[in-house]
């Protein structure tokens, strides 16, 4: 990708939350009944999802590309295995899912491709015991790891503890499940819990779908019995998706704007525009857009990332271009992901020429001038999405194996060509 010859001015559309889709997908299975899903994403994660539920014996019909959904649900009852299911590399899939599974006879064998199998299952593996499902883990890859064998004929719920400084994604998962299970769940998260944003989408999705959380404490989720109602739901664009752009923005000294994405998200990613606004980006988040100016300044900053972990890799490229160094920290469960992705960032930097400090929860970038460099993606969409900003402004930037972005992003390079289009016509005089 050649460097930009002039900053961008435009309107970019993003497709639908990865987040919020994975989960609809869910209730919508899980409820009696027909939903709808409108905004959809269309990416690996959630036809990963999809199919899974497919498998089940969900009906899922697909329109409009795959953006609109028309979910048949189940009502809770799932089919007798034995099933194998493949979550691919989607960690939503795999710990939304396996909650699912105890609610079935089974047996369901739940697993994923290599780097899905390096990710940690074992806190939602321990809960689904604790809550008297009968699981195997680990046959293949060790304990707390995909392969997963489930049945589900005791699952009773009730009370569990699940650590939550690993990864949000187990907490939302059982939340998810529990009030198709008999005595419901009252969860209790361990540790300092992270990506604390993800458990109030779980929480708020659950809620459109006719089931209430109660909270007791900020640590604390009792969920009742309950049936899911169908319904119609729309899903947001990816504020993940757009923080690319928005970058974009910034480190060009650009003007990019998101439509449908706005001041009311709830997706913890939203909050990267007040990283950029700290770096010296001008930034207007109205109702339902979202706005960034580069200014031409950017400062290095000192920011704690733990709410809002994917934006990690975003951040870090625009810190490149700081005129001072910048400290990304609170992200240690990183390493967890599609790869280590501190680990990841380091080394790519480094390959571009940077200096980069290593540390154990994120890192430290002194800003510099790059070296042309083909940048390793370790099969992380977020590598290549991030990385690819560089050579907005960098000459000689490669993304090794850009085919990567479909776990999210299928069209994201077509996107960010757009940054390229002519300057959009500024409001009539007066
Ligand atoms: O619940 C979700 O939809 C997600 C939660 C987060 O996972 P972690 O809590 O493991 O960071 C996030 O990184 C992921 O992209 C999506
Ligand atoms: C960590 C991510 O996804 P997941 O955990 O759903 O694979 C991500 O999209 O950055």
């Amino acid at each position: 990708m050649a460097p930009l010859e002039r900053p961008p001015d435009v309107t970019v559309t993003v497709p639908g939350s990865k987040s919020f889709t994975n989960r609809a997908l869910v209730l919508a299975a899980l409820a009696d009944g027909t939903s709808t899903l409108h905004g959809a994403l269309v990416a690996d994660d959630t036809e990963a999802m999809a199919a899974a539920l497919e498998q089940l014996g969900v009906g899922i019909e697909r329109h409009d590309g795959g953006r609109r959904l028309v979910v048949h649900g189940l009502g809770g009852r799932l089919p007798a295995g034995p099933l194998r299911i493949d979550a691919r590399l989607s960690g939503t899939t795999a710990r939304f899912l396996l909650p699912v599974l105890a609610l079935g006879s089974g047996p369901y064998v739940l697993d994923g491709r290599a780097p899905l199998r390096r990710r940690p299952m074992g806190p939602t593996v321990d809960a689904l015991r604790a809550l008297g499902a009968e699981v195997d883990d680990g046959a293949e890859t060790g304990p707390g790891h995909l392969p997963v064998t489930v049945r589900g004929l005791g699952t009773r719920g009730g009370a569990t503890a699940v650590p939550a400084d690993l990864s949000s994604q187990f907490v939302s998962g059982l939340l998810l499940a529990a009030p198709a299970m008999p005595e419901g769940l009252d969860l209790t998260m361990l540790g300092a819990a992270v990506s604390r944003p993800y458990l109030t989408m779980t929480t708020a999705t659950m809620a459109a779908f006719g089931v209430e959380v109660e909270r007791p404490s900020p640590d604390r989720f009792v969920v009742a019995p309950a049936s899911y109602r169908a319904t119609a739901y729309g899903v947001e664009p990816d504020a993940s998706a757009a923080s690319y752009f928005l970058a974009a923005a910034a480190l060009t000294g650009g003007r990019v704007r998101v439509a449908g994405l706005g001041a009311g998200s709830l997706q913890g990613d939203i909050r990267v525009v007040a990283v950029l606004e700290q770096m010296g980006a001008e930034v207007e988040l109205a109702d339902d857009s979202v706005e960034v100016r580069g200014t031409g300044q950017l400062r290095g900053v000192d920011v704690d990332l733990a709410d809002l972990p994917d934006m990690a890799q975003t951040i870090a490229v625009v810190a490149a271009f700081a005129d001072g160094p910048t400290t990304v920290r609170g992200v240690e469960l990183i390493r967890h992901h599609e790869t280590d992705r501190i680990a990841a960032v380091v080394a790519e930097l480094r390959r571009c020429g940077l200096t980069v400090h290593e540390r154990r929860d994120g890192f430290t970038i002194e800003p510099g001038p790059l070296r042309p460099a083909r940048i390793e993606t370790y099969d992380d969409h977020r590598m290549a999405m991030s990385f690819a900003l560089l050579g907005l402004r960098a000459p000689g930037i490669e993304i090794a194996d850009p085919g990567c972005v479909a776990k999210t992003f299928p069209d994201y390079f077509a996107t960010l060509d757009q940054l390229r289009r002519p300057a959009e016509p500024g409001p009539e005089p007066e």
